[in-house]
């Protein structure tokens, strides 16, 4: 998961291979509290790990359910039975819709027949949310539910005992969340021991597909609700809950739309398979995958796995009624820049009062990519851009902490002006896909040329290393050392008994050997190791030796060639920070920020002793300002990809500077080269 400032996405091309979605998101706090309330062991398979799953899990844990992880996406939840195993709890829900208002209305009739008291509240936003539908029905039915700030929104205290009325026709509004009606469902069968309990709705039923996947998760955990049309539920008289055992969570079809729009926009030789849901799902979402036909996308698939491909070019308009899809509708939003018309989303009131005020957030951000946007009450009309390219923008995009602005947003980078956007707080997909980025980027690929490149190159010890990291973690960045891989080259030529002194290296047989050494290299890097094979030689690689060898063997021009190929591929998505000696000059030529780092031969000297002292080996000072001397003047003087800087290169001096420092000289450059407005706030526009 990126957790940097922003995420700037280059301009994509090719959608193609398989990404496997994480469980959805209403499906997984549905069933976790499903397993809560009945008796018995639930083992949750493919259960959603995000921050809305984890502030479900912990209140259960809370409430006195025993929680047991049996792997990153399974869990074991032993549930109370209808009973209270804690008769007082301060829940904290974060953002989660589907966590405050199925649990208000649980605890309001768990407690209204045990007794108790628990507060129930969230992060500001979800302060801001309406959950004043709900409690008036509760209210109806005799809960005692207290509004502790403003009326109508959490923070909230239910509390009992209290005399539930369950003769009448529970009543509940519809039309501004669905989840007062799924909250309402999955409460009342604690209390329809004796008698059938009815619930009705008043207004048009907005989402009816997220109900109907509560009454199917009902049924799957014994309570089998009638329904006459969407206006009337009766749960019946006996009803209990039973787990089945075991559930299997399906892929999120929210999730799913912003890679079915990805296969719609990239033209690909292949398709791009989505796994974990599909033309059998329960999930209303699932529609998108029509209304993504209908704007010309190939979809097709079976039961549990969608291929799409790109079809009609540009995409065809459309004017839809997205009430049933409210969650995937926002990314038809973000498709329609790329449509032959206007496209206009109506019935989706519901937006107002999700994460963020979903219609004003989308007109805003949509904006600065250039698009004329219209908005109504409920409705939103998009213009498009042009698909030859004309009035496209480059793009920094506020999510206003809401996960789906942040991942439609990424679709914009197909634009075919080939602008990059960039993603604030790309953090907030924690909320239902913290890996979201990370799996698109399995499934895209930009050219490389658009991928960007900072050089970071120098003399020894001059903190090149040091300053490439923390550049690259404030961009979300990879990193390559290229030193790492000479010095790594210098240890596998020793363990294959390859001399590597200068007499031996003049022999054209031992280069032809460490070149072959090279070109097979077993190198890997992986969570700040270094291994070579199986080995693990993070630290045998950073000895002083394994540097001279490094500085030796990499005079060779075949051992150059051999691993010029290797550092290239590092060129990834996102993006890049390398440091070295040739990046800016031979590896990477047309990076778009080239540093060439330098501090005096005495500071550097001292560093590197505080360095090897830090790690507990001793060396004198003088040995090492003649050593890196040494170093430095046979870097700088080899035949080939000779240390110097690139023409274009910035001279940046640290002998002076804290890291920090560096850091953000370097940042503030790579700003400098970027096409986004410096500020970040909400509603700043992108240029050109
Ligand atoms: N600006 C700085 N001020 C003070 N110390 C620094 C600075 N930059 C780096 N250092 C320290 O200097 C030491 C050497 O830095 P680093 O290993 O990053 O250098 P390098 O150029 O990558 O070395 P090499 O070429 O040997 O790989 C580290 O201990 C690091 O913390
Ligand atoms: N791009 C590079 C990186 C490194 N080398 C050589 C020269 C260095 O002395 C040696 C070790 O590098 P370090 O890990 O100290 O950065 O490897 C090179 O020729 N080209």
């Amino acid at each position: 998961m990126y957790t940097t400032a922003f995420l700037d996405i280059p301009p994509l091309r090719r959608a193609a291979g398989t990404v496997r979605l994480p469980g959805s998101k209403s499906i997984s706090n549905r069933v976790l509290l499903l397993a809560a309330l009945s008796a018995g062991r639930t083992e949750v398979h493919d259960l959603l790990d995000s921050d809305d799953t984890r502030v479900m899990l912990q209140a259960l844990q809370q409430l006195g359910c025993t929680v047991q992880r049996l792997g990153p996406t399974t869990v074991a939840v032993q549930g109370l039975g209808g009973q209270l195993a804690q008769r007082q709890a301060q829940l904290f829900l974060g953002n989660a819709g589907t966590a405050m208002r199925p649990l208000t209305a649980a605890l309001a009739v768990l407690a209204a027949q045990h007794g108790g008291v628990f507060e129930l509240s969230g992060v500001p936003r979800m302060h801001e949310r309406p959950i004043g539908d709900l409690v008036d029905a509760l209210r109806l039915l005799g809960a005692d539910v207290t509004y502790l700030g403003q009326d109508g929104y959490p923070p909230l205290r239910v509390q009992g005992p209290a005399a539930l009325r369950l003769q009448a026709p529970i009543r509940v509004r519809g039309d501004v969340s669905s989840q007062f009606l799924t909250a309402l469902l999955l409460a009342l069968p604690l209390a329809a021991q004796h008698h059938p309990i009815t619930v009705e709705v008043d207004g048009e039923l907005i989402s009816k597909p997220y109900v109907d996947i509560t009454l199917k998760l009902l049924q799957r955990f014994g309570v089998a609700v009638q329904r006459d049309g969407w206006q009337r539920f009766t749960i019946p008289a006996g009803a209990r809950y039973r787990t089945p055992g075991t559930v299997h969570v399906e892929g999120d079809a929210s999730a799913a739309s912003y890679f079915i729009a990805a296969g719609a926009l990239a033209a690909s030789d292949a398709a791009l398979t989505i796994e974990g849901v599909g033309l059998a799902s329960i999930q209303g979402d699932i529609a998108f995958a029509d209304a993504a036909r209908a704007m010309g996308a190939h979809i097709d698939g079976e039961a549990n796995r969608l291929h799409v491909r790109r079809g009609a070019w540009p995409l065809r308009a459309l004017d839809l009624d997205c009430n049933a899809i409210p969650d995937a509708a926002m990314t038809l939003a973000v498709m329609a820049l790329y449509a032959d018309g206007p496209c206009t989303l109506r019935n989706i009131g519901s937006w107002r009062v999700k994460e963020t005020d979903r219609i004003a957030a989308m007109a805003t951000e949509l904006r600065k990519f250039g698009a004329v946007v219209e908005e109504g009450p409920d409705w939103l009309r998009v213009h498009p851009l042009g698909a030859d390219g004309t009035g496209w923008r480059a793009a920094s995009v506020y999510t206003y902490d809401d996960h789906r602005m942040a991942m439609c947003a990424s679709l914009a980078a197909f634009n075919p002006a080939r602008r990059p956007v960039r993603i604030q707080d790309p953090r907030c997909v924690a909320k239902t896909f913290p890996d979201y980025f990370e799996t698109l980027w399995q499934v895209v690929q930009a050219d490389p040329a658009d991928i960007p490149v900072i050089c970071i190159d120098g003399p020894s010890a001059c903190g090149k290393g040091t300053l490439a990291a923390a550049v690259a973690q404030r961009l979300g960045y990879h990193v390559l050392d290229s030193g790492a891989l000479y010095r790594l080259l210098g240890l596998a030529a020793q363990r294959a008994g390859v001399p590597t002194d200068d007499a031996a290296l003049a022999d054209a047989a031992v280069a032809e050997r460490l070149a072959a050494l090279a070109a097979q290299l077993p190198a890997r890097f992986a969570d700040g190791r270094i291994w070579l094979g199986d080995d693990d030689v993070t630290d045998e690689v950073r000895s002083q030796a394994a540097g001279a060898a490094a500085s030796r063997v990499s005079a060779l021009p075949a051992v150059r060639a051999a691993l010029l190929q290797a550092q290239r591929a590092w060129r990834r998505l996102p993006g890049l920070v390398a440091d070295g000696r040739d990046m800016g000059t031979v590896v990477f030529p047309d990076a778009p920020l080239k540093v060439y780092l330098t501090a005096g031969v005495a500071e550097r000297a001292r560093r590197r002793y505080e360095q090897l002292r830090a790690r507990g080996e001793h060396a004198s000072i003088d040995d090492l300002l003649a050593e890196l001397q040494t170093r430095d003047a046979r870097d700088r003087a080899r035949s080939v990809a000779a240390l110097k800087p690139a023409e274009d290169a910035l001279l940046l001096d640290n002998t002076h500077q804290s890291i920090e420092q560096s850091v953000q000289t370097v940042l503030q450059w790579w700003q400098q080269r970027r096409p986004f407005a410096p500020d970040h706030g909400a509603g700043d526009a992108g240029s050109s």
